[in-house]
Order: structure tokens, then C-alpha cells, then sequence
């Protein structure tokens, strides 16, 4: 059985997300596209301030799109993040966090660089005994 998502739609659509990030400090852009079980896709990009705490991922640009829209943990079905790294992206620890609590551990992550390097990881994979208080996703 195929997946229920195209990957390589949704890393072009993390790439195009990826060309609105507002990163003036550390000029590097990340995009990450998050789709729905209802096949609805949310875009990315990283947003940086002056306050340099304050700095939002790609990845939870999206999954805080989602939720601000009406969907719920569990919702989700995967997630594309991309950006140029020499090897496929890989999420920091707070978007690890945030994906553990909003996701299935078993969610396909799709790791991707702009030169067309791409690898699949889980959300699960990615946090091993993570933290939570709030039931799985
Ligand atoms: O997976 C990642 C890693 C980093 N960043 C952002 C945070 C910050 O704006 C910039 C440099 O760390 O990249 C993301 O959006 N996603
Ligand atoms: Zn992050």
C-alpha cells in the first residue's frame, strides 16, 4: 500500500515555506510542511527576533498553525522539514518536544536539504522517553 502522503509534494511545499522564513540573525531558513489526516497541508518557515530566545522553528511554525486552526494531536499524518545543511535537516530539541506531544511516535518525519538529500525518520525516533503529561497524541 502506498502512503497516504506524497513526500516529495511535501517537501516542495517546505521548500517554498522555507523561501518566507524571517531570519536576520543567523540568515539560515528552514520550511516544514505539515499534513493533515484530512489532507489539508500546513506551511512553515522560521521567524526569528531581536530577543534571540524568541525565535520559532519551521517545524513548530506549522504544527502551531494547525492547532490555531482547529486540529487536534493526532491529527497529523507527516511532516517535511528542509533547509541547507549538508546532510538532511534535523529538527532541534524543542520542535522534538513540541512534535512528541502533538504527534503519533509512529509519524513519518521527512529530513531534507535543498541540494536534494532526504531521508525519513518518526517523530517517536526522534525523542526517545520523552516528557509528557497529557495522554499520547
Ligand atoms: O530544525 C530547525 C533548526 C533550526 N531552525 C531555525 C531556528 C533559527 O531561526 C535558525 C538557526 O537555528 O534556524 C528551524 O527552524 N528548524
Ligand atoms: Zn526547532
Amino acid at each position: 500500500m502506498s502512503e497516504p502522503f506524497d513526500g516529495t509534494t511535501l517537501l516542495d511545499l517546505a521548500r517554498s515555506a522555507r523561501d518566507l522564513a524571517y531570519a536576520p540573525y543567523s540568515r539560515f531558513q528552514v520550511g516544514a510542511a505539515l499534513q493533515t489526516t484530512d489532507g489539508s497541508v500546513f506551511a512553515g518557515c522560521n521567524v526569528e527576533n531581536a530577543a534571540y530566545g524568541l525565535c520559532n522553528c519551521a517545524e513548530r511554525t506549522a504544527l502551531f498553525s494547525a492547532i490555531a486552526a482547529g486540529y487536534k494531536p493526532g491529527d497529523f499524518i507527516a511532516i517535511a522539514v528542509i533547509a541547507d545543511t549538508p546532510e538532511p535537516v534535523t529538527p532541534c530539541g524543542s520542535c522534538r518536544q513540541v512534535l512528541a506531544e502533538l504527534c503519533l511516535g509512529d509519524m513519518p518525519v521527512l529530513l531534507a536539504n535543498t541540494a536534494g538529500a532526504r531521508r525519513q525518520t518518526t517523530v517517536g525516533s526522534l525523542l526517545p522517553e520523552g516528557f509528557r503529561l497529557a495522554p499520547s497524541a
